[in-house]
């Protein structure tokens, strides 16, 4: 038993199956196996409650379980030794009791040590000397908690033993599994013990003693079904086979106590514990042992079993496993109370130091607005540390701006697409004027080409806004805990930030309006990689014979009916004579512009262009335009306004009224040969110069957007800082800390200190 006064101890016969060995004849301690471990772990285990986060670090503890009444604290108390846990027939523990032993010193002189008390977490400062009042204060607390009637609660009941006479061991007594609701209990009671038993069980560092009474059927034992799930290969369950003495005559646990029936790594101990006859008598625990040594030397049965018998022998396998356990958790476990503390000194470096001289605050100031920056700077470049992995940022973002938004949204743009042949044809006859055009003139192509480039004035501008937005983002994710501290100079920043980036966003917006204008200033038909009028000629000839060829076929399919199913042929010959325009209706409308027309323009081009990009000289002087209503050809002037119009001016009296010209006057819908062939021209002198244009955009507008706003701020960000923030007169108002950040620097301390006391007790003491 632990209840050990050394004389009492001195007499045991070392190695006897019923008793605790001796002191160490080198010590007057109490060699405990382990001793130099577990007060080591308990020690941690207070300094992780005292801070509420026990559950960060998995203590090794043992817990007890069991149904109801199986002997749960009777079994605890006799590893304890003292009288001190409700017990009874009826249900007693009904929530979770954390009971952690500490062994305190055993020299006899210091009469003071040899005390035992408790001390519950609930009651602060308190210490329970009379162990009757212990059960009462559990008894009281779980009623506070639940009432009376039988009702349960996963809230624990913290209680530390501190005795001389105690292995130092975390237990838990756990409320008993129960099949059917009694008093306040809900109708799945046996659901909710089961899943607050597991809780505590499932952990890898909880070992486990499955309590199974002797007098039920042990192969159903609900305590080694529980285990089971929480331990399937039992690597840290104990059976404890209570109640042996009252098992039915004629019966042992022998075959139980050799793992025959359900073998366990970690084997079984049966013990025998008081009885309610003997708690009601007041039967002390001592007496309780020495019963149980009597009644195991009185069944032969149990001789050769002595080292699985007894509550001794259950508090040595007990601390040898535990011993075991607690060396193969410490590293982990070590390593753990070093990456909190990493974690912390991280966030207590954060709060920084309060400085009072001036030059104090300077640096501070400096520092922070040099971090700041760089951090800005290393965003943009992608060189940050806390980088994201699972999304893109900073730098990156703005390169996907560039690349995936705006380069891309430019190629999609058709540059004819809001341009239809009646406004290209409108544009060419405007273009020409009062006159009958000799050549094509080049005003139309470059009205609408400037028309085009216009339209990249707003994406451009748009790109330059979002690009600004992602530097607001990122300035926001520079801002560092360490500013968080000082709100005053944290507004002072941003502010600062965002009039520089609005600074930096107006000459680069400024930038590429100028760049629009430049391409809309000056269209530079001499570029090698424009087209040319010549080339876009023959590609409309072409176009337009291909045309032509395609819809006579039609027409002629058509014709033979036989050929093709009716339905087809006319889809055929009405698709082919839309796209071929109105050609074959001004063939017959136009008869003039022959098919020997376009060669001779092709030709004509072809000798007068010459080597020139120029479109001037597309068309030779005699072709003829239709004019504006379309309605009549225009011939080149053929006689003077005062000559006669048709008959002599005495044959009629009569004045001649001309009809007013309508107020708005639109290109006809009938549309020449010559006029299909300009547009189709027209169109693809846009497409090609378009082109040139959109790819001098997509180059420039990015690096005007880098020149002006994103490099520039990253250049000079920090400069600007100095001149606008670093002031010794603001010193004081801006380095004025958040009241909460002294609370929180100082509870990190707390923290701090108590784990780098934990982790020193782990480099003294592990070995
Ligand atoms: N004869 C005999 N009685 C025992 C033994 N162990 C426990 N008892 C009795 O069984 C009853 C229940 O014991 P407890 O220790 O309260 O059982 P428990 O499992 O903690 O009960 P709950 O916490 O209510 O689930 C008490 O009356 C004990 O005196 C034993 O080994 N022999």
């Amino acid at each position: 038993m632990l209840q050990l006064p050394a004389t009492e101890a001195a007499a045991w016969v070392p190695g006897s199956p019923f008793r605790l060995p001796p002191p160490s004849p080198a010590s007057s301690d109490f060699p405990f196996l382990g001793e130099a471990v577990i007060p080591l772990v308990n020690k941690l285990q207070d300094i992780f409650s005292q801070l509420g986060s026990s559950s960060n670090i998995d203590l090794p503890q043992v817990a007890v379980v069991g149904s109801q009444s199986s002997g749960k604290s009777s079994v605890l108390e006799a590893l304890v030794g003292r009288d001190f846990l409700p017990r009874g027939s009826d249900i007693c523990t009904r929530r979770p009791l954390v009971l952690q032993l500490v062994q305190t010193s055993r020299r006899p002189e210091d009469r003071t040590e040899l005390l035992e008390w408790g001390e519950f977490l609930h009651v602060p400062g308190r210490r329970f000397t009379d162990f009757g009042a212990i059960r009462k204060e559990i008894q009281a607390e779980t009623d506070r908690e639940l009432g009376t009637n039988k009702g349960i609660s996963e809230k624990q009941i913290r209680l530390k033993i501190f005795s001389p006479n105690v292995l130092n061991i975390t237990l838990v007594d756990l409320p008993g599994i129960t099949k059917v609701p009694v008093g306040d209990q809900p109708t799945d009671i046996e659901a909710r013990i089961r899943t607050m038993i597991l809780t505590y069980i499932k952990h890898e560092t909880c070992i486990i003693l499955a309590v199974s009474p002797a007098n039920a059927d042990l192969a159903n034992s609900d305590a080694l079904q529980m285990a089971r799930i929480a331990d399937p290969d039992g690597s840290r369950t104990i059976g404890v086979i209570t109640k042996l003495d009252i098992m039915d005559r004629g019966t042992d646990a022998r075959n139980f106590l050799l793992g025959n029936v359900i073998p366990l790594r970690l084997g079984y101990i049966g013990v025998v514990n008081r009885c309610q006859e003997d708690i009601i008598a007041k039967k002390s625990i001592r007496d309780a042992l020495t019963y149980e040594e009597s009644f195991f030397r009185s069944k032969p049965v149990y001789h050769n079993l002595a080292d699985r018998c007894g509550i001794p022998q259950l508090a040595i396998r007990l601390n040898t496993i535990l011993v075991q356990h607690i060396k193969a958790i410490l590293p982990d476990l070590k390593a753990r109370i070093g990456i909190q503390l990493v974690t912390l000194q991280k966030e207590l470096a954060s709060y920084g130091e309060i400085t009072e001289s001036k030059s104090g605050l300077g640096a501070l100031l400096l520092n922070i607005l040099t971090k700041y920056s760089q951090g800005f700077q290393s965003v943009v470049d992608g060189k940050n540390e806390e980088m994201s992995t699972t999304e893109l940022s900073g730098g990156a973002r703005i390169h996907y701006i560039f690349q995936s938004i705006f380069v891309r949204s430019l190629e999609e743009v058709d540059p004819c697409d809001d341009l239809n042949n009646d406004d290209i044809r409108t544009a060419i006859q405007n273009a020409t004027g009062p006159k009958n055009v000799l050549f094509v003139p080049e005003v139309p192509f470059e009205l609408l080409v400037r028309r085009q480039i216009a339209r990249l004035l707003e994406p451009s501008l748009q790109c330059a806004r979002f690009i600004y937005d992602e530097l607001v983002k990122i300035s926001h994710r520079c801002e560092t805990l360490e500013l968080q501290r000082f709100p005053h100079l944290r507004r002072r920043i941003e502010e600062v930030v965002a009039s520089f980036l609005r600074e930096g966003l107006s000459p680069a917006e400024t930038m590429i309006g100028h760049l629009i204008e430049m391409e809309m200033d000056y269209i530079n038909t001499s570029h090698p990689a424009f087209i040319g009028g010549s080339k876009a000629v023959e590609m409309a000839l072409n176009q337009q014979r291909h045309a032509k060829t395609l819809a006579s076929k039609d027409v002629q399919d058509l014709e033979r009916p036989s050929s093709l199913p009716e339905k087809q042929a006319k889809a055929r010959a009405i698709l082919a004579r839309t796209s071929a325009a109105s050609l074959t209706a001004h063939e017959q409308a136009a008869p003039r512009v022959s098919a020997a027309a376009p060669e001779k323009a092709t030709t004509s081009s072809s000798s007068s262009s010459g080597s020139s990009w120029g479109i001037s000289s597309i068309f030779s002087s005699s072709e003829v335009r239709q004019s504006a209503n379309g309605s009549s050809k225009e011939h080149v002037p053929a006689r003077s306004y005062a000559e006669p119009v048709q008959a002599p001016l005495e044959s009629s009296f009569s004045s001649i009224q001309l009809r007013e010209p309508p107020a708005t006057l639109r290109a006809s819908d009938a549309q020449g040969e010559q006029e299909t062939l300009e547009i189709a021209v027209t169109r693809l002198l846009l497409k090609s110069y378009y082109d040139i244009v959109r790819k001098n955009i997509q180059d420039l507008v990015p690096k005007a957007i880098m020149h002006f706003l994103v490099n520039h701020v990253k250049r000079e960000l920090h400069t600007v800082f100095i001149r606008k923030l670093y002031r010794e007169n603001l010193f004081e108002e801006m380095l004025q800390e958040k009241e909460d950040i002294a609370v929180k620097r100082k509870r990190c301390k707390e923290i701090l200190r108590v784990l780098q006391q934990a982790a020193w007790e782990l480099d003294t003491n592990f070995y």
